[in-house]
């Protein structure tokens, strides 16, 4: 079998996953070699993500280089995925999924959200995170931040803020575990679609013996049928990265259950729903909590955050 091209962004954490997935390539037998690619969401560092318009930011220059042939496959952070690809592409595997949770990182010993009697600002640059901290913990004050991971920590560490609040997938990978101080629940700071996973996505022209080889090599089925289900439901609210919505997939059996739901971006509003279906129709479960969202409310609170978001 020819050698498999794997192109990746050139952050660091870009380059873990893209060297994971080598490993796994290797472990199947598949030599691989990786082509790093610059993108348009690396140079904008100081312009929200919310404000460049999130859709396909980090995803189309590789896109372009599959079209291309110059890479077979690409490498993302499944979160970054959009929810629908563009027409001749497709994702062939999700990676066995990290730890889903968000975490608070902090060069001081201690900070406890719960506690209410110290002030905290918090850097982070996802919505998500700013509106559920406004709604769980509404005496914690936030500021944006973006960067690589690298980056933050060295503006947190120069007093931007007492704290930065991610993904525990990525302060993992990049080996900062040491410097988390409380780990957020699941139930609270339910994760962005996709947290934790890498998704392979390839251009559909690909030869299918290639494709399902692929798979087999890089796919974690339980993985990927939780992230079908998730991203279903994030397909119906037609939402990028730049919207408070959230879910989690969860296996038990032939049970997939899928928690999830939206905030209002100001925080006040909540809403958190779990459906429960088969694993083999993740994408009926997806969409079931969709329209059961929609029904409770969140139909309102989504076309509020689109107009805000686009005024
Ligand atoms: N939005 C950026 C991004 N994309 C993927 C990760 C971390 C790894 C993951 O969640 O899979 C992060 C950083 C973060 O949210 O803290």
């Amino acid at each position: 079998m020819k050698k498999i091209k794997i192109g990746t962004r050139g952050s660091k954490l870009a380059l873990w996953q893209a060297y994971h997935v080598e490993e796994l390539l290797k472990r199947a037998g598949i030599d691989s070699e990786i082509v790093i690619i610059d993108t348009k969401g690396d140079q904008i560092l100081d312009v929200s993500i919310s404000k460049i318009g999130s859709k396909g930011v980090f995803t189309q220059e590789l896109e372009d280089q599959l079209l291309d042939g110059r890479i077979d496959i690409a490498v993302h952070s499944a979160k970054d995925m959009q929810s629908k690809l563009p027409e001749g592409f497709e994702i062939i595997a999700f990676t066995k999924r990290e730890k889903e949770n968000d975490v608070i990182l902090s060069h001081k010993n201690q900070i406890d959200l719960a506690d209410k009697s110290k002030p905290i600002l918090l850097g982070t640059s996802s919505t998500r995170r700013v509106a559920t901290l406004q709604h769980f913990y509404p005496h914690v004050k936030t500021v944006e931040v973006r960067g690589n991971l690298q980056t933050r920590i060295l503006k947190m560490e120069e007093g931007l803020c007492d704290g930065l609040l991610l993904a525990y997938a990525g302060v993992h990978r990049m080996g900062y575990d040491d410097q988390i101080v409380q780990e957020l629940s699941l139930q609270e700071f339910t994760p962005a679609v996709g947290q934790g996973s890498v998704a392979i996505e390839i251009a559909s022209k690909m030869e299918t013996s290639l494709k399902i080889e692929l798979t087999e090599a890089l796919n974690h089925s339980e993985t990927a049928l939780k992230l079908r289900a998730e991203r279903a439901y994030l397909r119906v609210l037609e939402g990028g990265c730049s919207i408070p919505v959230f879910a989690l997939g969860n296996l038990s059996g032939n049970q997939l259950s899928l928690n999830g739901g939206i905030v209002s971006l100001d925080g006040k509003e909540r809403i958190s729903l779990t459906v429960n279906g088969s694993i083999h129709d993740p994408e009926q479960v997806g969409q079931q909590l969709a329209k059961e969202v929609f029904a409770a409310g969140g139909k309102k609170i989504l076309d509020q955050i689109k107009s805000t978001l686009t005024q």
